[in-house]
């Protein structure tokens, strides 16, 4: 992975351009703001994250599928997401980090997408 650019120093990189977009996002931002009080935390656990994806570290063996279920998140947001995603990976890692990445994260919106649709007891039609 350092041959495409991707290492420690870079995921930490890319977690802190990208939440710093997203928490300045108008529609993104508000559903972060709600969900997360120290920012801190969550930065460092999304590092592990991306570390244990991309250099198989196993730093993360968190659960977030039922995270983003309980969120209300709908599909625009993940389009919203992936598009802030996709441009700051585009802007750090030139070439194939960034097309890795992407795939990766477009992979992981698509699961917990298919686990939102699932799980959420769709609404009653008004009467
Ligand atoms: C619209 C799209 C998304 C929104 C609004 C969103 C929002 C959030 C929020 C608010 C949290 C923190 C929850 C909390 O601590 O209470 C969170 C956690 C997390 N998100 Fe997302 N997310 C989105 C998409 C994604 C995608 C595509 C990925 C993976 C590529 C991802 C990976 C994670 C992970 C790993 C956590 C940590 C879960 C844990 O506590 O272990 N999210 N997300």
């Amino acid at each position: 992975m350092a041959s495409v650019g991707i290492d420690e120093a870079s995921i930490d990189t890319l977690v802190r351009t990208f939440y710093g977009k997203v928490m300045k996002d108008e529609v993104l931002g508000p559903i972060f703001d709600r969900a997360i009080t120290d920012w801190e935390p969550h930065l460092r656990k999304m590092v592990d994250f991306w570390s244990s994806i991309a250099l198989l570290t196993q730093r993360y063996d968190g659960r977030p599928m039922p995270v983003h279920i309980q969120l209300g998140i709908e599909p625009q947001h993940f389009e919203r997401w992936l598009g802030l995603f996709r441009e700051t990976a585009n802007e750090l890692f030139p070439g194939e980090g960034a097309a890795f990445l992407i795939g990766k994260a477009e992979n992981i919106a698509r699961s917990f997408q298919m686990g939102i649709q699932f799980f959420t007891v769709p609404k009653k039609p008004a009467a």
